[in-house]
């Protein structure tokens, strides 16, 4: 017996076409306007949009080391709840994910007790210290899709070609997290209006677009597939704008809440508005908009990075950098660039799925007849208040709270198994 998901809109060439999907084992096995076949079980998604399951290139799921933040068991519930079937573990955890034996961990448990995919990323250099590469083949061989030292940038440009060299020996790309410490010096906000407002001690936009720069001269030089994380200034925007005209293999990630808000939008020295970059100017904000829409930026990414309210609430200048995004990024995404028509519905929703999925060499990210069934079915009608107290993320940490939004994906299936449904969405039993 399989399922059919009937009377949903998908997104057809950027219209929305009402069709029936048939789900069988794994796999969706039919799509057509009607599906009548009787022995399956039945979902009604009347008026909702069904997309392919949405890929997360930026993750931390803080498995194994950092359980008190999250574990995969609670990171992938929390990706389900946001539409996402696939999501990229940063290698930040405790162990790093240096060694075969990490990711053979994450992965065992990702099986286990995952309601996503999780493809690990293995790090660039021991214990992400940047001073050794790790044996990139041996973690290649027991699953990493890339490799990066996230939460740290490599500071050695020596470091840095090596590691593209030998990477793009494996076919790695290189994902790196751009920053250059000497520029940071113990920074907690962008170097801009709040942190002058404030008496803070602010992050200036070099610290980021040198070591773009740097990393785009040395992919250049090696041939590496480079990918930069979280993308957060104008100048990171235009280098990687230049260097994709001079065919360079670069391509870039950026997150919701930069695209959404920028350091004005802080209302005080809230740790839940500190996230690694951090909120940048107005203009940064634009140039992002712009990267975005004309491909600059590939595709959009959470950087989901929870921490625990006790560490939140150490005041903006000690707390960690990072902000969850999961369950909140479609919603902010649809209402705050699609419902104002500055992105269509398939250009945010190609970004959080075909685009990623090219990106990263992936067979999945698309809705069709014979690939597995990864898809997300959303409500676009219901507003609802972001409410921290409801995530599946162990996480509370997002500046978003409050915030009316639509958009929220009601029901998850990963490979035909329903990882989330909302109530609303209860199977109408068998059709006879
Ligand atoms: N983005 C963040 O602010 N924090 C990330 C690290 C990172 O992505 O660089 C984390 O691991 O907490
Ligand atoms: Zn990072
Ligand atoms: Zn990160």
């Amino acid at each position: 017996m399989g399922t059919i998901l009937c009377n949903g809109q998908i997104l057809v060439d950027g219209k929305l076409v009402k069709k029936d999907i048939l789900i069988e084992g794994t796999n969706v096995s039919r799509i057509a306007d009607s599906i009548e076949e009787a022995g399956h079980e039945v979902l009604d998604a009347a008026g909702k949009l069904i997309v392919p399951g949405f890929i997360d290139m930026h993750v931390h799921l803080r498995e194994p080391g950092f359980e008190a933040k999250e574990t995969i068991a609670t990171g992938t519930a929390s990706a389900a709840r946001g539409g996402f079937t696939t999501v990229a573990c940063m290698p930040n955890t405790r162990p790093v994910i240096d060694t075969p034996e990490t990711v053979r961990l994450i992965l065992q448990k990702a099986k286990e007790e995952g309601s996503a995919r999780v493809l690990p990323m293995g790090a660039i250099t021991v214990r992400e210290l940047g001073q050794e590469l790790t044996d990139m083949a041996a973690l290649k061989e027991a699953g990493v899709i890339a490799v990066s030292d996230d939460g740290v940038g490599v500071q050695s440009s020596k470091m840095m070609k090596d590691a593209m060299k030998v990477a793009t020996s494996l076919g790695l790309p290189v994902v790196a997290h751009c920053e250059d410490d000497s520029l940071v010096e113990g920074g907690c906000v962008h170097e801009g209006v709040f942190s002058e407002k404030h008496g803070l001690k602010g992050i200036p936009s070099e610290a980021e677009s040198i070591h773009v720069g740097r990393d785009i001269l040395l992919a250049e030089a090696t041939g590496a597939h480079y990918h930069v994380c979280h993308i957060s200034t104008a100048e990171s925007v235009r280098l990687v704008r230049e260097a994709k005209q001079r065919g360079v293999r670069v391509t870039a990630e950026v997150c919701p809440h930069h695209l959404l808000l920028c350091d004005e939008d802080i209302p005080g020295p809230d740790a839940n508005y500190k996230m690694n970059p951090p909120l940048r100017s107005r203009r940064d904000r634009q140039a992002l908009l712009q990267g975005l829409k004309d491909g600059t930026i590939d595709m959009i990414v959470t950087d989901h990075a929870p921490h625990t309210a006790e560490e939140k609430g150490r005041g903006i200048e000690l707390a960690p950098f990072g902000i969850v995004g999961l369950e909140t990024a479609f919603p902010l995404l649809y209402t705050k660039l699609v419902l104002t028509g500055e992105f269509t519905l398939q250009e945010i929703v190609d970004r959080m799925t075909r685009v990623p999925a090219e990106v990263f060499n992936l067979p999945w990210g698309a809705l069709e007849e014979g690939k597995s069934a990864d898809i997300a079915v959303i409500d676009l009608e219901t507003e609802k208040e972001v409410n921290p107290e409801t995530f599946a993320s162990k996480g509370r940490n997002t500046p978003f709270t409050g915030w009316k939004l639509k958009g929220w994906p009601v029901l998850t299936m990963l490979e035909g198994r329903i990882v989330w449904q909302a109530e609303e969405m209860n199977s109408e039993g068998a059709r006879q």
